[in-house]
């Protein structure tokens, strides 16, 4: 079977990636994914420019039918990760980055382009804007104008890590400002933002940053994620490829992030659930799927959800 993708030319022999946040801030968990057969390619914790400690624990609580998160950004700063993904890997890697601000951004991708990294880098956009506006994502201006000035000096292949959308009309303005760049890819979903759980037994919250604000993950989050995979699959031009992340717990749920028009799937709070044995487990659902169906590869049925 071929469970191979691609984006700007990067063959990923196998459709699985981590959701960056997850397994992914040391060098040692990223080897532990990039040695996993079962995994095609690797996503870093976005980094910051400077090392950050994150929000005070407990920051990330697991529930029955998901997880919610706010964990605050920690990372070991841009040069960790630079320093990593510069060198020679068997599988493709995408540096992920996250500003403080949009003067962040650019700052990120100025040294990215100064240096000699030539792998996929991916600007996670849910990071915070000007106080007083919501998260970049959701300020279409401020991302249009974020992206022309980094399109001005950035030449390397890039992608886009979106939140999640609510609104059709939210998709479509969207998918009118990234139509206009060269980006290789964008990575949606995110966590759905600003959920909270309250455990009824202790009459609190379970996660202390925020309130006990914060972005959910897992099952619950499936229906959203296939809507954004579908929504932006359909409104994006054909040159920028759709990384499936969120709610993926089964073979099923990959075969319909596929069918929603996904080039690759990732995976996050199952594989911080599981470990990464879920890659084993997912890869023989997925197959058997795909047998049953006589498909012999993903692009047999990618992108072809049927409506009735
Ligand atoms: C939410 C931000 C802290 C602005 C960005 C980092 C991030 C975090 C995080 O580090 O809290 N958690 C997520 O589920 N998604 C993210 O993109």
């Amino acid at each position: 079977l071929d469970l191979s993708g691609q984006i700007n030319g990067q063959q990923f022999e196998h459709l699985f990636l981590n959701a960056s946040g997850v397994h992914c801030q040391s060098t040692t968990e990223l080897d532990d994914l990039l040695n996993h057969p079962a995994v095609g390619g690797i996503v870093t914790k976005s980094a910051t420019l400077e090392k950050r400690d994150g929000n005070p624990a407990p920051r990330y609580y697991e529930l029955a039918d998901g997880s919610i998160n706010s964990m605050g950004l920690p990372n070991f700063g841009y040069d960790y990760y630079i320093d990593y993904v510069k060198q020679s890997h068997a599988k493709p890697t995408i540096l992920s980055v996250a500003g403080l601000s949009a003067a962040d951004d650019v700052q990120l991708l100025h040294q990215i382009q100064a240096s000699d990294y030539a792998g996929l880098t991916e600007l996670n956009l849910s990071c915070p804007n000007v106080i007083g506006k919501p998260q970049m994502a959701y300020d279409y201006a401020g991302t249009e104008a974020l992206l022309k000035e980094i399109f001005a000096f950035f030449k390397k292949p890039l992608g886009v890590k979106l939140p999640p959308y609510f609104d059709l009309v939210h998709f479509d303005q969207i998918a009118a400002v990234l139509n206009q760049f060269p980006l290789t890819h964008v990575n949606t979903i995110n966590s759905v933002g600003n959920g909270l759980w309250v455990d009824v037994a202790s009459e609190s919250v379970v996660i202390k940053p925020k309130g006990g604000f914060g972005g959910l993950g897992g099952r619950m989050v499936l229906l959203t994620a296939l809507a954004n995979v579908r929504a932006l699959r359909q409104r994006l031009n054909d040159s920028i490829k759709i990384i499936g992340t969120g709610g993926v717990k089964t073979g099923a749920d990959v075969f319909a992030h596929i069918l929603c028009g996904a080039e690759l799937v990732s995976v996050g709070t199952q594989l911080q659930v599981e470990g990464l044995s879920v890659y084993d487990r997912l890869t023989t659902e997925l197959s058997r799927i795909m047998a049953d169906k006589g498909y012999h590869s993903l692009s047999d049925f990618r992108g072809k959800l049927k409506t009735i």
